[in-house]
């Protein structure tokens, strides 16, 4: 188990406190007028990837702080007990081991005294041979026609890490071989994605860690039964599903052949399990090799991550920056801004990997905490976000923290796009740094030809404050390798805080529940007559649900 703190008498915290206090005007323009090596002195290199955190409201008095605040949290002492396979998931009493998915290095691993890498190659081996047959054409549907589709069922984490990754690696697949991902249980989802596809020639992945998920469970009961309806029989399923899981006995009961079962274990975090047989979609669309790239560079950041000092440990600074905003300037929220098409989901996969991770309000002694934990997390690719809300990023109230994160090179070079592309990327972090004073503003309309009053009265409106913090994620290229690094590295960013605030990250008990609401709501929606068991609004909305589906 980890050990507790309060995260607010760290000494640490204190003097950030009154570090924070005596600098919170300086702006980084001067930050840089006055220290011309800053950009050497504030990034850090990782293989192919290149963080530039000068763009920050620190100085290295800041920085030196920062780490004193993780030192004092046990930040050294959470890493070596979460990569030894510790119970550090307090709640649950269960190790948190998604970096022995990727150990490619093999060392053992131990949960309860067994080494549980022997387990994790044999899935793996299982997963390869799987995959081989599939894309090869060698695994045949009813009919004796090679898989040309794979859905993915799945929902939360067995969801959003196989869609983004998928997308991510787009480039790397084979043509032969689509994949499809349904996770809503709104009946339309699963509904248009079999529109799609063809029955013989289609492989249902039923992707849940544990077997029981309403939307997944009600998704893989709805493909099975359209398999059935349209030419499949009882027999054939087993050519045509395989199951994803923890949970071998509710596979059984679902009647999916466990030879068709990939397993994994308690140990492995829904929002954490792309690594484990969660990631067969991904495996079957850019191939094994491909896969195998994906944990050697996942396995290469938790390298870094468990031996880099602090001053040079990329998640840990990346941890330590989100904090200094979130704990001392009292930002909300994060955004996460890919400059690639193809990362368009990697917010949205990061907002399950944070927010569900980190938004805790409670402490590890189960004390309600005196400060604020995860941030809110959202982002859209670049060049869209900025057309959309830079607006408020670049001239709003709000102070929110932007990642943004480019490859140095396309997949697809098409004319000058990249270019461009890169061009908006650099601007807009030294727009968000810079700022334009009214002063400057002025100039500007004054060269324009514009007249006093014109200029009195529209530069305000053109004046930027800038100050507003960015980090700058360069990557050569989005290969499998780089991005399981770069999946690792915000990984244990989230671990880092979770430490730091003292909270436990592995856990979710807050989407419980809604999901006991729902079923109790469920039954309650059969018949028509009006319900009274609940608030007024709730009895409300309904009610007219009832009165309104007659139509
Ligand atoms: O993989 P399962 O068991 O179907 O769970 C899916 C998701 O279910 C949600 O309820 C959890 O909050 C997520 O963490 C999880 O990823």
């Amino acid at each position: 188990m980890l050990t507790n703190h309060a995260f607010l008498t760290l000494p640490a915290y204190g003097q950030l406190k009154a570090h924070f206090e005596a600098t919170e005007s300086t702006h980084m323009r001067d930050l840089f007028a006055q220290n011309p090596d800053r950009f050497e002195q504030f990034s850090l290199r990782f293989d192919d990837i290149l963080v530039d955190f000068s763009k920050n409201r620190v100085t290295a008095e800041t920085m030196t702080l920062l780490r004193q605040l993780a030192e004092q949290a046990g930040l050294t002492d959470a890493i070596e007990k979460m990569f030894s396979g510790d119970k550090i998931n307090g709640t649950e009493g269960r190790a948190v081991l998604h970096t022995a998915l990727r150990n490619r290095a093999n060392t053992p691993v131990l949960v309860d005294g067994a080494d549980v890498m022997p387990s994790v190659n044999a899935v793996l081996d299982r997963m390869k041979s799987f995959t081989e047959r599939v894309r090869s054409g060698e695994w045949k549907g009813y009919s004796g026609k090679a898989i040309t589709d794979v859905v993915n069922i799945g929902i939360g984490g067995s969801d959003l890490g196989p869609v983004m990754v998928t997308e991510a690696l787009k480039f790397y697949a084979s043509d032969k071989l689509k994949v499809h991902f349904v996770s809503n249980v709104d009946g339309v989802h699963i509904y248009e994605t079999l529109q799609l596809v063809n029955p013989e020639t289609t492989l249902f992945l039923v992707a849940s860690k544990t077997f029981t998920t309403q939307e997944t469970m009600t998704n893989a009961n709805s493909a099975r039964q359209w398999f059935l309806d349209n030419g499949g029989s009882q027999h054939d399923v087993a050519k045509h599903f395989a199951a994803l899981s923890t949970n071998k006995a509710e596979v059984e009961k679902f009647g999916i052949d466990t030879e068709n079962m990939f397993g994994f274990w308690d140990w492995v975090g829904g929002r954490y399990s792309l690594w484990s047989a969660i990631g067969l979609s991904i495996a079957l669309y850019i191939g094994f090799d491909n896969f195998e790239e994906l944990l050697a560079g996942g396995h290469a950041m938790d390298n870094h991550f468990r031996t880099a000092p602090l001053d040079q440990n990329i998640p840990a600074t990346l941890a330590l920056l989100g904090i200094w905003y979130n704990n001392f300037y009292g930002a909300q929220s994060e955004a996460i801004l890919p400059y690639d098409q193809y990362l368009h989901r990697f917010a949205a996969y990061f907002q399950q990997g944070d927010m569900e991770s980190n938004g805790k309000s409670v402490d590890r002694d189960g004390h309600p905490v005196a400060y604020q934990t995860g941030p809110i997390i959202w982002g859209e690719p670049g060049t869209n976000g900025q057309h959309a809300f830079y607006q408020l990023i670049h001239q709003g109230t709000k102070l929110i923290p932007c990642d943004f994160i480019a490859p140095a090179i396309s997949h697809r070079p098409m004319g000058d796009h990249h270019r461009m592309l890169l061009s908006n990327f650099f601007a807009q972090t030294e727009a968000l740094m810079n700022g334009k004073t009214e002063q400057e503003a002025a100039d500007e309309l004054r060269k324009a030809g514009k007249s006093d009053a014109e200029i009195a009265q529209v530069a305000p409106f053109k004046a930027f404050s800038g100050n507003r913090p960015t980090n700058s994620i360069l990557l050569k290229m989005i290969t499998p390798y780089t991005l399981g690094s770069l999946i690792a590295m915000y990984e244990h960013k989230i671990f880092t805080q979770g430490v730091i605030w003292n909270i436990f990250s592995f856990d979710q008990w807050g989407v419980e529940l809604g999901k006991q609401l729902a079923n109790k709501i469920l039954p309650e929606l059969e018949a028509d007559t009006p319900v009274n068991s609940h608030d007024s609004s709730t009895n409300g909305l309904i009610n007219v649900y009832k009165v309104w589906r007659k139509n």
